[in-house]
């Protein structure tokens, strides 16, 4: 009886997973299936893809490890004005880029939102289509049945061949006079493809490209890897083979191949690809490599093995998936003993791909082509002061045509943003692989006041970063504004972008870092330009710490470290 209480419950609780997967849960083995499965606990998981929440799907388990396991991928539900907004909270400036890239990244996941509905409905198509076969054939055998004279009913016996020879001649007449079945629709219906847009991002080091990228990663939740070009080889050369990016796209997505055929990769320095003179005459670690990234972008199938040491493995089940016509997938791992290798096969034709680099020389050869007599400006070209790896300025008429521009946005516009394909094929790439980069879009240099913001605005400002360590000490660090100026300034003249802050920081903190703990330490002016070195007081210096701000002014508007704050810290603590 307790048995039985137990076994109704189960069905009961666990009605959808049971009918959709046909988990079978008898009365007694429940807790068992539990284990396996410990989401049917709580039955339903958020799906991003369709904006509802929607039934575990155990099928859907193919990662391989607990520790590991993303199985929320899908579209977010987010226009590309939110995710700038987002991406705004982490990075100053780059507004154009910043809008570019967000429209990209949000077309591909508008198709692989697309790509998932047609699949749907393609499996419900199909689901239907057999529904329609199952009940035409459950009629045609209830008609032979009827067909068949009384006696034939009442002789069904096993082992009287005459009645059963019999019935069957009748049921062959029966099946002649059924009507012709027809499926009402097709069973797989056309869509239209659209392609996937590849985006090159272009700019002098250190002024958000990759972070920019990265940023959004967190946001889209979709698996997303960060390549360095600078290790691709040629294949059977010494180095990684293009495909090695694959393979991580396929671990950041747990080993989800589908997951993954929808992933973004993200090949940093590429320029390092362009092509050079080499003593042999082969270039193996540029040209070579640009052919092979060829066929990957454009879409092919990469085979990955994975070798797999774990015993359990071998022990769970893998799920089995079908495409709409009933075939199986190719892109499931092979099952294999403990220690043998997994075969996973990644189509690549819907992976996006992103293209990141400093191009080091590219403005001169867009400068030289831009600036010929014909185009009325070859002497307005000046050389820029102020800038980071790209030092020259146009006039800002030169930028009418371009996208996002206006008058107040000209000043951030450099040579880099006139870049066509014709002046990538100078630097050094194949025109097949310019092909393939079908958006363009150009970071501009950090000028002084977007260093001044790097340091404080963003929710991970170095300020905030080194405010909280010093607290760790313990000791309360602050800095003046006119000190903040000057760690910009120099940033600037470093000419490596927003990376320079963090090396004038160490460099500025040095000293404090190693006398430490100091209850108060102050930043000035004259500290970072090297005159003096960083005031720090005791537990009773904070008037002469107030004093030394009021000195220098110091009172940014919106502070963390206003005078007013230090005040409340300092309430707060004694
Ligand atoms: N616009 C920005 N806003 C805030 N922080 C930035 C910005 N640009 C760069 N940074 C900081 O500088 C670091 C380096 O930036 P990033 O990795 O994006 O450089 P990059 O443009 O890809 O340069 P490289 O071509 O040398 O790789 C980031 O981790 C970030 O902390």
């Amino acid at each position: 009886m307790m048995r039985l209480i137990r076994g109704r419950f189960l069905s009961h609780w666990c009605s959808s997973p049971i009918q959709k997967y046909r988990v079978t849960v008898l009365p007694g083995h429940y807790s068992r299936h539990l284990s396996v499965y410990p989401s049917l606990r709580s039955k339903q998981t958020p799906d991003f893809s369709s904006g509802f929440t929607r039934s575990y799907d155990p099928t859907q388990e193919s990662g391989r490890g607990p520790m590991f396991r993303k199985v929320n991928f899908g579209v977010p539900q987010f226009y590309p004005r939110d995710l700038k907004r987002r991406v705004d909270e982490y990075v100053v400036g780059q507004d154009r880029a910043k809008k570019t890239i967000c429209a990209a990244i949000f077309n591909h996941y508008q198709n692989l939102r697309r790509r998932r509905q047609h699949e749907q409905e393609d499996k419900e198509k199909h689901e239907k289509l057999m529904r329609q076969r199952f009940a035409r054939d459950r009629e045609l055998s209830q008609r032979r049945w009827d067909a068949l004279p009384l006696e034939v009913h009442q002789d069904e016996v096993p082992g009287q061949t005459s009645s059963a020879r019999q019935a069957s001649e009748l049921a062959s007449e029966a099946s002649f006079n059924a009507p012709i079945f027809k499926p009402e629709e097709p069973a797989v219906a056309e869509h239209i493809k659209i392609d996937k847009s590849n985006i090159l991002v272009i700019g002098p080091t250190g002024v958000g490209k990759t972070y920019i990228l990265e940023t959004l990663s967190k946001k889209i939740q979709v698996p997303l890897t960060i390549c360095d070009c600078n290790s691709l080889t040629q294949a059977g050369y010494i180095g990684q083979d293009v495909e090695s990016c694959i393979e991580r796209l396929l671990i950041e997505a747990n080993y989800d191949v589908k997951a993954a055929e929808h992933g973004v990769v993200v090949l940093d320095e590429f320029d390092k690809l362009a092509r050079r003179e080499t003593a042999t005459g082969r270039d193996v670690s540029g040209e070579g490599v640009q052919q092979a990234l060829l066929k990957l972008v454009e879409g092919t199938k990469v085979t990955i093995n994975v070798k797999d040491n774990r015993s359990s493995r071998a022990s769970t089940p893998i799920p089995t998936n079908y495409t709409a016509s009933g075939a199986p997938t190719t892109s499931m791992p092979v099952s294999s003993p403990p220690g043998k290798v997994d075969q996973y096969t990644v189509d690549t034709t819907n992976i996006l791909f992103v293209f990141c680099g400093a191009f080091v020389g590219l403005d001169k050869i867009i400068l030289r082509r831009v600036s010929k007599p014909a185009m009325g400006f070859g002497g307005d070209v000046q050389s820029r002061q102020a800038g980071t790896g790209n030092n020259y300025n146009l006039p800002p008429e030169t930028y009418a045509h371009l996208a996002h521009y206006s008058p107040q946005s000209a000043p951030s516009f450099t040579p880099m943003d006139l870049v066509v394909s014709e002046d990538l094929q100078r630097f050094g790439f194949i025109p097949e692989i310019i092909g393939r980069l079908h958006n363009i879009c150009a970071l501009s240099p950090l000028s002084k006041e977007d260093l001044y913001r790097i340091l404080t605005e963003p929710r991970n400002s170095l300020v905030a970063q080194y405010t909280a360590l010093f607290e760790t000490y313990p000791s309360q660090l602050f800095f003046t504004e006119k000190a903040l100026s000057a760690i910009a300034e120099r940033a600037l003249a470093a000419e490596t972008g927003a990376r320079g802050l963090k090396m004038e920081m160490e460099r500025v903190l040095a000293e404090p870092m190693f006398d430490a703990p100091t209850p108060y330490v102050l930043i000035t002016e004259a500290c970072v330009d090297g005159h003096e070195k960083a005031p720090y007081w005791g537990k009773d210096g904070r008037h002469e710490l107030i004093r030394m701000m009021e000195e220098e002014q110091f009172n940014p508007p919106n502070s963390e470290h206003s005078l007013e704050q230090l005040g409340q810290v300092d309430e707060g603590r004694g």
